[in-house]
């Protein structure tokens, strides 16, 4: 394993920003809370390359959501940078350069799947001819083209997480940023989006760059080429771990011993953190 403690550059050019997908630099934040000011991140440096899947992992309530957020620009920091591709959140959401998908697909109650999917099209712009051409292929890609007219509630968990997968992809966005997206699911289920989340990653191309948030320690192993281990609140970045395991992947690479020695290391560094 490959543990590598956080970069303390600070100080960075123009293009080398442009070259991470994600550059996450010094953030802070706080919120106010009835007891006081809470102290959420630390000043968090990370970084994501294009085409890498980064897990974000860390012990409950220690500001995951609160930094991917933050890198949504649904959030601002109290201090510090993020760029996505040299942009900053809120220009980079403008220009579509990300999809996001969260651990409950959120998806409009009264639009059918298809409807669903096709939403950042229409924001964006396209023609109803390319937009339903669009969306039949992300559909068809998900399995879902027999479900295209039915509304999430007619839809099982499992379907509206792959719909929400689906509107995410839409635009083919460089970033995908995916908070718990599969933690609401049975195990079975998970397990099995898992799988085709690993298919969809190996067949796009070019590859997203993707920052999963995620509590689950085998769910993060199998899916990113980087560990980021958050500690305790307020969050600072613990550790870094490489998942050098072979690509493509298939997810039942879960029972390969070398993932499962992975896991048990990342458990380590939390475990001494308290975690
Ligand atoms: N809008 C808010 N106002 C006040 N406190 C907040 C707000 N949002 C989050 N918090 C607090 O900030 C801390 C970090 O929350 P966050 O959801 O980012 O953690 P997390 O690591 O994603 O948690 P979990 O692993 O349980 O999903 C928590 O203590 C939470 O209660």
């Amino acid at each position: 394993m490959a543990i590598l403690f956080q970069e303390t550059d600070t100080a960075s050019s123009a293009a080398d920003l442009r070259t991470w997908a994600i550059k996450v630099q010094g953030v802070t934040k706080h919120y106010q809370t009835r007891g006081g000011a809470v102290q959420v991140l630390a000043g968090i440096n990370c970084t994501v390359a294009a085409g890498e899947v980064v897990a974000l992992v860390g012990p409950s309530g220690c500001g995951k959501s609160t930094l991917l957020r933050i890198v949504t620009g649904l959030e601002s920091p109290d201090g510090g940078v993020v760029k996505l591709f040299g942009l900053s959140p809120v220009q980079a959401r403008r220009e579509h350069r990300f999809g996001i998908a969260f651990q409950t697909a959120a998806l409009l109650e009264w639009r059918d799947a298809a409807a669903n999917v096709a939403l950042p099209l229409e924001l964006a712009g396209w023609s109803p001819e390319a937009r339903k051409a669009r969306v039949a292929e992300l559909l068809a890609r998900m399995g879902l083209s027999d479900a295209a007219h039915r509304l999430p509630r007619q839809l099982s968990g499992g379907m509206q997480q792959r719909v929400a997968l689906a509107r995410a992809l839409a635009l083919a966005p460089p970033i995908l940023l995916l908070d718990e997206p599969f933690s609401a699911l049975d195990e079975l289920t998970r397990e099995q989006l898992q799988g085709e989340l690993l298919d969809l990653l190996a067949t796009i191309s070019p590859r997203p760059a993707v920052l999963l948030v995620t509590h689950n320690l085998t769910e993060a192993v199998l899916l990113s080429d980087r560990v980021i281990v958050l500690s305790r609140r307020p969050a600072q970045v613990l550790a870094e771990v490489s998942i050098a395991l072979p690509r493509p992947r298939r997810a039942d690479l879960r029972d390969d011993v070398r993932l499962h020695q992975l896991v048990a290391e990342l458990r380590a560094v939390l475990r001494g953190n308290g975690g």
